[in-house]
């Protein structure tokens, strides 16, 4: 399959509050690297998560993407075209192909218009003509099992699984090859999570869009993606497909991430690891492995050489960045694993 997305080193940089008296006293760094050398690729279809702790750059590489957020530099490539650098005419033929669903339901949308104002507004600011709008607004309602009298509401009087689901109607509007979707499920309760996470699901196999998630949430990723990309402080340290890495991590920090995460199985063996320590700011990076303040497996070169990416003899599609990643179990013996 070839790469609908394909991000490539991208940096995204932040003047920081303390930036000024920081610049006339020379006492610390101004700008804060939110976004360091992040590459990735999503495949036509695919769902790719970035995941990470709250701060790790996620949401700031969905907001470049978009176009929202300048980069540094690297490159954004969608459908074989460079997006970085082009003028925001030339952008929004692209952007009309990549549509964003935000963090808040309820936020995002505008309160003082009705949901079927709020389905046929991205249409109209990409000046697609929509003759008959209620009949627009009704399809995009089925589309997301809403009944067409929603078309009339305003967003304080839907649900949070509601909110969600013109959200979702929304981000279909313009016939998207991909969908970021920031936080998908935050805030929702777990049942009404499900019928968010499969109805973004069938929707994804029914029209064969790409879904970059970005969560902090391990059961959304386990449910939802192909492959998945851990961050910490800006970069990608672990990135594979999901069922790998969730049997197999390889860098430390996933592995504890994924020892915290409640497991919906109760006959589970929980060997949960503390990360310890708190994630360093991104104003005063640790040197060499960023993670070794808080890894177990530490070792002096860790703290000293910042380590390159590596991968898995028999996967190179995965990979990780550590210089002790944790061995790689053979099938056979994974049963046998503590
Ligand atoms: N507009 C901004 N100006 C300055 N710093 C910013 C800005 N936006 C984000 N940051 C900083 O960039 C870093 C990455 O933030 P980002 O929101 O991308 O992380 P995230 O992983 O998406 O977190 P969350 O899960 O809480 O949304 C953080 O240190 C954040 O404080």
């Amino acid at each position: 399959m070839s790469a609908l997305l394909n991000v490539q080193d991208l940096r995204v940089r932040f003047r920081t509050m303390g930036s000024l008296k920081a610049l006339t006293t020379g006492t610390a760094d101004p700008f804060i690297d939110a976004v360091c050398g992040v590459s990735f690729e999503i495949r036509k279809g695919e769902t790719l998560a970035l995941v990470g702790e709250s701060g790790s750059g996620k949401s700031t590489i969905a907001r470049t993407i978009i176009g929202l957020q300048p980069a540094v530099s690297g490159g954004i490539r969608f459908d074989g075209e460079e997006l970085i650098g082009l003028k925001a005419a030339e952008r929004k033929s692209y952007l009309r192909r990549m549509t964003m669903m935000f963090q808040d339901p309820v936020g995002s949308l505008s309160p003082r218009l009705t949901v079927q104002s709020l389905l046929i507004e991205p249409s109209r600011i990409h000046g697609v003509s929509t003759r008959d709008r209620g009949a627009e607004a009704e399809r995009l309602l089925r589309m997301v099992g809403l009944p067409a009298d929603f078309g009339r509401r305003y967003p304080h009087q839907l649900s949070g699984g509601q909110a969600r689901r013109v959200g979702v109607a929304r981000a279909l509007a313009l016939n998207p090859d991909l969908i970021i979707a920031d936080e998908p499920t935050a805030g929702l309760d777990v049942s009404v999570q499900g019928e968010v996470l499969n109805l973004l699901a069938r929707l994804q196999d029914e029209l064969g869009i790409a879904i970059l998630i970005i969560t902090h949430n391990l059961n959304v990723v386990r449910h939802m993606a192909d492959r998945m990309a851990i961050m910490y402080l800006g970069r990608i340290v672990e990135i594979g497909s999901t069922q790998d890495i969730f049997d197999q991590p390889r860098h430390p920090y996933t592995q504890a991430l994924i020892s915290a995460n409640p497991v919906p199985d109760p006959d589970a063996v929980l060997n949960r690891i503390e990360i310890k320590g708190e994630v360093p700011s991104m104003l005063r990076r640790p040197s060499g492995c960023e993670f070794h303040t808080r890894c177990q497996y530490a070792q002096d070169i860790c703290s000293r050489v910042f380590p390159r990416d590596a991968d898995s003899s028999d996967d190179p599609a995965h990979s990780f960045k550590c210089h002790f990643p944790l061995k790689r179990i053979s099938a056979d013996k994974m049963e046998d694993r503590p």
